[in-house]
């Protein structure tokens, strides 16, 4: 399959999930996320879900992370650049909903790509080997490229690995990890 109809697979795939089905698998997430030897690091970049495109809820694993003091880093994205401004996460961070239905910080303490010590990594589809695709516009490409060398990526999804290689190219980073409610996908960490 291409990347298109990946995209248009695993958007469809979503949009059928309800609510409670959402919550349930995410918990289940957010739970497996603890097997993971991740927990003595100290910087971890979290995406904030996008409610209307059904992605998994990271509010779980915000908690986890609040529990363990983990430094949380969050993002605001830039469409014209398709780059990414990322924040420390505190008790007065802003929150505000873009139109892209993503909550976002307005301002607050900037933290640089290279502090990350673990991503977590939203995406509509994965395979096997660590292959992901998104939503296209190289947004996660983009800021992974200005990452650490040793930086843990890690997948989240509902649905599990295609079983077939999704193209890729020289700029796409594979992920280290994935996780779903089912199971981890580890690739070759
Ligand atoms: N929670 C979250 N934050 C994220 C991402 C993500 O996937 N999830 N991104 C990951 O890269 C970046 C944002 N990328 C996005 C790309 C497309 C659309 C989107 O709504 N696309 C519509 C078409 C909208 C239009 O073209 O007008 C769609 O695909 O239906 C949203 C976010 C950065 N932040
Ligand atoms: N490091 C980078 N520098 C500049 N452009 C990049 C970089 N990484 C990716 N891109 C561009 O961003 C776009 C990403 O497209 P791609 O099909 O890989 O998206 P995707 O796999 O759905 O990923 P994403 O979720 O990051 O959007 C491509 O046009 C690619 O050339």
């Amino acid at each position: 399959m291409t990347k298109k109809e990946l995209r248009q697979k695993y958007k469809y795939l979503r949009q059928e999930l309800s609510i409670e089905e959402i919550e349930h698998m995410s918990l289940a997430i957010a739970n497996r996320l603890l097997t993971l030897d991740i927990w003595d690091n100290i910087y971890f970049h979290l995406f904030l879900t996008m409610e209307n495109q059904k992605e998994v809820h990271t509010d779980v694993i915000l908690s986890i992370l609040a529990g363990k003091d983990k430094e949380v880093i969050v993002s605001r994205s830039d469409f014209t650049s398709c780059m990414m401004v990322h924040y420390l996460l505190t008790d007065n961070t802003k929150l505000v909903l873009s139109e892209y239905g993503i909550p976002e910080p307005v301002e607050g303490i900037e933290v640089p790509s290279n502090k990350m010590d673990v991503v977590f990594v939203p995406l509509l589809g994965f395979d096997v080997q660590g292959h992901r695709v998104g939503y296209g516009k190289g947004f996660y490409d983009r800021f992974l490229a200005e990452c650490k060398p040793g930086v843990i990526k890690i997948g989240l999804s509902f649905f599990e690995a295609e079983p077939d290689t999704i193209p890729h190219n020289d700029t796409d980073v594979a992920l280290d990890y994935c996780v779903t409610p089912q199971r981890v996908y580890s690739f070759g960490v």
